[in-house]
């Protein structure tokens, strides 16, 4: 019994070789199982109910102890969002770069260890950080991180929350079903207060957020959390929903000896809101750019601000042809002397959708080729944003194609 597969992705060439489970919890028939077991899960799910919005919704603690070569994962999320996981925890990918905890548990070869492009060091003031070991090309993988929790945003703390769920108990629950639980608890903790979970603690210094068929979620990858914040990064956060890995990209060429860095806020937001979103981290911004000299800053913030402004610009209703390719050049320029590539390729798309509406199939194509190029070294290749965009270049093509047999 092969369930229908309930991707947020969609799986391009390599669609045959998933298998997709049903949900499970607590109370499923194990006739209905996909099989005999709780496969991938190496504990029975534990569940519980929470009400959200009026609705009451079940959620259970998924755990594998042998995922990511035994490092263990614990996730907790509706038995519909862990099915959808549930082929990433059983075949995670070749961990081929994937050495960090490895090394910390004494299993890598001297050789292999030479051999990472980076190191974890202790750093005045930050706590631990990641510097680079030798030289790093633009484009190229960095590290590769497997979660070890994913739990759903349904269990964080919140204000004015009417009906607490026992979250504290679920958390204990996920971190001791978890195998490697120093890989977890060895992270960096910001200390908010009496009350707040060490687990919740740990996931909100540290984790991403993913959405799973729709839901906000937490990950927590260990080895990406080492990377400090900075304002004009040299890294980014790439998540392949295939095998839930995060992968640190380089955006620029790296030099031993350099801190790899990645922005924990929206690329892009000038020195005003950085600072204030920062706020949640508790520490002072001390990166290049927020320490640049103030004409530096300037220059900057002025150029995201004018980003803003073309983005909304190239949206207006009434813009003509002749600003619409004024203006998306500028857009083009903007992203790259500021490098917000990885954020900002999407908008290529848009341009190239509106460029498309007057019938310049020549820069519409180049614009989604270009955002293809980007998406695909910095988001999900297999997701369906990638997917759209490789349709319409084939679209396109097509279109001038026939174009040029018509003349
Ligand atoms: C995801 S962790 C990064 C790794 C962390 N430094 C460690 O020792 O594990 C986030 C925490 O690191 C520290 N941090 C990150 N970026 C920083 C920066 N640019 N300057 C100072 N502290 C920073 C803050 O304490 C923050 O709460």
């Amino acid at each position: 019994t092969t369930a229908l597969c309930n991707l947020d992705s969609i799986p391009l060439f390599t669609e045959t070789s998933r298998v997709c489970y049903p949900p499970v919890d607590d109370t499923s028939d194990l006739l209905y199982r996909h099989e005999t077991d709780n496969s991938p899960w190496t504990e029975s799910p534990y569940c519980t109910y929470s009400r959200s919005s009026g609705i009451i919704e079940k959620f259970c603690i998924y755990s594998s102890s042998i995922f990511n070569q035994n490092a263990g994962i614990s996730i907790i999320a509706t038995p519909e969002a862990a099915a959808s996981l549930a082929d990433a925890v059983r075949n995670p990918l070749p961990a081929w770069r994937n050495e960090d905890h490895l090394a910390r548990r004494g299993q890598l070869t001297s050789e292999q260890e030479a051999n990472l492009p980076y190191k974890t060091v202790s750093m005045a003031g930050k706590g631990k950080g990641v510097i680079a070991t030798r030289h790093i090309a633009q484009f190229d993988p960095i590290m590769v991180s497997f979660p070890a929790m994913v739990v759903d945003d349904e269990f964080f703390t919140r204000e004015q929350r009417n009906q607490p769920v026992d979250s504290r108990g679920l958390f204990q629950r996920a971190l001791l079903q978890l195998e490697d639980q120093e890989r977890f608890l060895s992270l960096a903790t910001t200390g908010r207060g009496h009350g707040v979970h060490i687990v919740e603690d740990i996931i909100r210094t540290n984790a991403f957020g993913l959405t799973v068929l729709g839901r906000e979620m937490k990950g927590l990858y260990p080895e990406i959390a080492r990377l400090n914040h900075g304002c004009d990064p040299n890294a980014f956060p790439q998540y392949k929903s295939r095998d839930m890995s995060m992968t640190a990209v380089a955006t620029r060429d790296i030099q031993p000896g350099e801190e790899i860095t990645i922005s924990y806020l929206p690329m892009g937001l000038p020195t005003r809101h950085r600072l204030r979103s920062l706020e949640n981290w508790g520490f002072n911004c001390s990166c290049t750019l927020c320490s640049s000299a103030p004409e530096v800053l300037e220059v900057s913030d002025r150029r995201r601000d004018r980003l803003a402004h073309v983005y909304r610009a190239i949206r207006q209703p009434t813009i003509t042809y002749e600003d619409l390719v004024q203006l998306t050049g500028e857009l083009l320029q903007l992203v790259h002397s500021e490098r917000l590539e990885p954020r900002f390729s999407e908008y290529f798309h848009l341009a190239a959708g509106l460029l498309f509406q007057f019938r310049d199939y020549h820069r519409a194509l180049e614009l989604t080729e270009l955002s293809l190029k980007y998406s695909e070294t910095f988001s999900d290749p297999e997701g369906a944003f990638c997917a759209g965009l490789r349709k319409d270049i084939t679209f396109l093509k097509e279109l001038l194609r026939d174009d040029d047999l018509d003349k």
